[in-house]
């Protein structure tokens, strides 16, 4: 529920409202009488006479408030004088989540090309991707795109009838835009079935044809091409009716999206690399193919392929690509990074992405040699360290050689690979050793001594279960008897039976020399021979006053676990020892990480630290290749979002509200918003990572000493904590963060002590980008924390807002990608410190890391009691203005 407004102030709102819907409508006018090649459709909405601009507030706490929903629809749901849509626009046949972030295009603006659809003189629906069609790496484009026809959005594969703003009774959105642009798409659509086009083709219960294809997959008409204003690399022009695609990386492989084309398809099955993915109705290829198939693209005269972004484009692309302003590119796309990895004893192979000059080092090497099925090359020993030398030389490349722990112990393969690819092991002298054992020992048992050995008595012994490593393990401690005391640490339940092995193969051992630790009370230090259980060693090794020389770990998995008490206990153990005996037929059950205790065990200086460990046999790569992954959705998500932000707060100023914050977290965000209220000159100030301490209290004191209207541009992390500004009563969230307590706390600038009003809250959410995962997973945790008594904050009037994307499998999966890595221990700071990478602006102010967290504990206490918040969430739905970046 709104607050009631007086007639009054309805009336003056109103009036407001209409003089910026003029001021907005000549604007555009003239912005389209200046673009020949685009046509716009400026109009107002009929349903916009219902909407007022945002109003200000009678300054009255205690009234109850309003939480309201509103989406924005935006585009789709306003008429216009030029526009050609029919009377009732706020019906629309949509067949795929692109269109509802769609442009309409006037009939005359489509290329001769494009197949007309539907009677003459009616508007045309361009699918488009969304702007965030440079999927990031491991995402795939689909799920960022909704999946493909007929699948994602569950309201886009329905006739929409709504007004445009779902909750016209709260209060109104001077956002209510009365203009269309008439754009040409830029990003590609993925290749489709050609009789799927065709259905999708379909008029409208409103009598418009509404159309999913892109007209010949991008088939621009010439004077919207020269208006694009992203570009994602050089490409090559050719005919204006030419089909028009893109490679895009996707680890060491690329994807190609274009449209059905039968010559290109021919190409395509020509390629040894080519790859056919179903689900996303794509052909990808190994990078080896890249070349080759540019070759071949550039010959198609219906064909135009845009090249991989960063990839050198002399192979496929010469003349005609057009100067476009340009996004930050994606980081590291134009580096081709990697690793060698060992796959036998004589060879390893260079894991890594292609590069031109990268394969004409690897086709110098004599040993080379290539795995179609890894589609990765592959050499001796002998050439790894000649390979990196002269990888070193190449300055697009970084191929890290294997680690030190392999170079030393493949020493000599390095040198000269032997054709004798293991080494003799000598015979071990087992003369010491009871003759009944020693005897009894199985050829590959004698063999696993031996190497025990050789190896100084630190093994893990992992033969397969049933092959007899107890009776090896006996043996090898026995080798070192002079040594003992003996220590075994076995499960509980097969104690007594390494006694009787004991028994067994060393007659020479006196049985009473065996103590088998049964208690707690038990001394571990009684026999020459001392069998105890992992639970109990946890237990009584504090009793250890001196160490023991010779351990034995049966089921050496046990501990797997570091943090366990076993563990603990067991290492220090291992770490003192002179022989470390480990036995498991399983020693790792379900992760490589679990052999790290195991291997420092054996082998404290093997790998010292789990992380580099992790990073080369754990996946923690690919980990971390989500992460930026999601992170880069993110980046993107920012940018997408400038133009309708900055129209949101344009909106907010013209329909007179005078002093309000605006968070944001990416500097191209708050860059784009200062920049604006410059232009506009709106008094304003500004606070992110780079401001200084002094500097903030300054500009804090500045913005609550305005007496006019003025806005506080803010960094989410630098500025939620420690500053007053009670001087507004609203709060807009430009971005969305993943930590809802950030945006609490950043709320709670304006909703303080001495505070005298309501309080808004807008978050603006855009459908289609990052904020589709975002906001879930930022309502799920306030959830969690308000079950579990940890936060009041009642998100859920919100629910009819965001359950709308569950029902597509393939965005739920983003959403669990976003979950679990936002959830991971420590993942939260992780996080952002790398956004801050990308977005030095607001390094500084991570929380916690200055002096406002005391200021901030503080208000948390005194805030008590303080006026009522209200919060809105402002959906943008369309992202034609995304094509006109500020
Ligand atoms: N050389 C041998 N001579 C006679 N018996 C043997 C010999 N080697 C193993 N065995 C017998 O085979 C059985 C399995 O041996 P053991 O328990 O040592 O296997 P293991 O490798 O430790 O298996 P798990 O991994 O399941 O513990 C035992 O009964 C053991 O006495």
């Amino acid at each position: 529920m709104s607050l009631p407004l007086t007639e009054e102030q309805r009336k003056k709102i109103e009036e407001n409202r209409q003089k910026a819907l003029a001021r907005r409508a000549e604007k555009l006018l003239a912005e389209q009488h200046q673009s020949p090649g685009f046509g716009s459709s400026i109009a107002t909405n009929s349903s916009q006479s219902k909407q007022g601009p945002t109003p200000n507030l009678p300054r009255d706490p205690s009234k109850p408030v309003n939480h309201g929903v509103v989406f924005l629809q935006q585009n789709l749901n306003s008429s216009s004088n030029g526009d050609q849509r029919p009377p009732n626009s706020h019906s629309f046949h949509l067949s795929s989540p692109e269109q509802a972030k769609g442009i309409w295009k006037r009939q005359e603006d489509v290329s001769p090309a494009c197949p007309r659809h539907g009677p003459s003189g009616q508007m045309t629906l361009t699918g488009i991707s969304p702007p965030l069609a440079q999927s990031p790496p491991e995402v795939p484009t689909q799920q960022l795109l909704g999946g493909t026809l007929g699948q994602g959005h569950p309201q886009a594969s329905q006739e929409i009838k709504s007004t445009p703003f779902a909750n016209t009774a709260h209060e109104p959105l001077a956002k209510a835009k009365s203009f269309q642009k008439t754009l040409t798409p830029f990003f590609r659509q993925p290749p489709r079935d050609p009789g799927v086009e065709a259905k999708a083709v379909r008029p409208s219960t409103s009598g418009q044809n509404i159309s999913d294809t892109n007209c010949g997959s991008g088939s621009a008409t010439p004077g919207t091409e020269g208006r694009r204003p992203q570009k994602l690399g050089a490409s090559l022009h050719k005919a204006g009716s030419s089909q028009k695609g893109m490679c895009i990386r996707s680890g060491d492989r690329f994807q190609v999206k274009i449209g059905y084309n039968a010559e290109l398809i021919a190409v395509f099955k020509r390629l040894p690399s080519r790859s056919y993915d179903p689900a996303t109705k794509t052909w990808n290829f190994s990078m080896t193919d890249y070349g080759a198939l540019m070759r071949a693209a550039q010959s198609l005269p219906t064909v135009t392929l845009e090249p991989l972004e960063g990839e050198d484009s002399r192979e496929s692309l010469s003349t005609g690509s057009v100067a476009h302003a340009c996004l930050p590119s994606a980081p590291s796309l134009a580096f081709v990074k990697g690793q060698c990895v060992l796959i036998s004893r004589a060879r390893f192979e260079a894991d890594i992405g292609y590069s031109e000059d990268l394969m004409a080092l690897f086709k110098q090497m004599e040993s080379r040699s290539y795995d179609v099925k890894t589609r990765k090359w592959n050499f001796l020993l002998e050439e790894h360290n000649k390979l990196i030398q002269s990888v070193r030389c190449l300055p697009q490349v970084q191929l890290d050689p294997l680690p030190t722990t392999l170079t030393l112990a493949f020493a000599s393969q390095l040198e000269k690979t032997s054709p004798c690819l293991t080494e003799p092991i000598p015979e071990a002298d087992l003369s010491g050793v009871d003759p009944k054992l020693v005897s009894n020992l199985l050829p590959f048992q004698r063999a696993g001594v031996n190497f025990a050995v050789a190896k100084r008595g630190r093994l893990l012994l992992a033969d397969d279960m049933g092959l007899g490593k107890t009776i090896q393990a006996i043996c090898i401690a026995a080798f070192y008897r002079k040594e003992w005391p003996l220590l075994v640490v076995v499960p509980s339940s097969v104690r007594f039976t390494w006694e009787q092995a004991f028994l067994q193969w060393l007659p020479s051992l006196s049985p009473d020399r065996i103590n088998v630790v049964v208690t707690g009370k038990d001394r571990l230090t009684a026999g020459l021979v001392n069998i105890v259980s992992f639970d109990l060693l946890s237990k009584l090794e504090k009793q250890l006053k001196t160490p023991f020389k010779v351990v034995i770990i049966d089921e050496s998995h046990f501990l797997k676990n570091i943090k366990t008490a076993r563990c603990r206990a067991a290492m220090p153990l291992l770490k003192v020892a002179k022989r470390v005996i480990l036995l498991s037929g399983t020693p790792a059950m379900s992760r490589p990480s679990e052999l790290y205790t195991q291997i420092i065990g054996v082998r404290p200086t093997f790998f010292p630290q789990f992380h580099a460990f992790g990073l080369r046999y754990c996946d923690a790569k690919r980990k971390r290749q989500q992460k930026e992954a999601l992170l880069l959705f993110f980046n993107r998500t920012a940018e997408a979002k400038i133009p309708s932000v900055i129209e949101y707060i344009l909106d907010l100023l013209e329909s007179g509200r005078e002093k309000f914050l605006v968070f944001a977290h990416h500097k191209v965000v708050l860059s784009a918003i200062t920049r604006e209220l410059e232009r506009k000159h709106v008094p304003h100030i500004r606070i992110d990572g780079s401001t200084s301490s002094a500097d903030r209290e300054d500009l804090c004191q500045q913005f609550q000493l305005f007496e006019k209207h003025a806005v506080a541009v803010l960094s989410i992390t630098a500025a939620n904590m420690g500053l007053t500004f009670s001087s507004a009563d609203l709060v807009v969230f430009a971005e969305l963060f993943w930590n809802p307590g950030v945006l609490l706390q950043a709320e709670d600038r304006v909703h303080r002590i001495g505070q005298a009003s309501s309080v808004s809250i807008h978050y603006l959410v855009a459908r289609g980008t990052a904020d589709d995962y975002l906001w879930p997973l930022i309502q799920e945790k306030i959830k969690v924390l308000g079950e579990a008594g940890l936060s009041e904050t009642n998100f859920s009037e919100m629910t009819e807002a965001t359950n709308y994307f569950y029902k597509d499998p393939k965005q739920q999966k983003i959403y669990d990608l976003f979950q679990q890595s936002f959830e991971e221990d420590g993942s939260d700071m992780e996080l952002l410190e790398a956004a801050e990478s990308f977005d030095p602006g607001s390094a500084s102010g991570a929380p916690g890391s200055d002096s406002q967290d005391l200021g901030d504990s503080v208000d948390e206490i005194t805030s008590t009691g303080s006026p009522v918040k209200k919060r809105r969430f402002e959906f943008f739905d369309n992202f034609d203005s995304f094509m006109f970046p500020l």
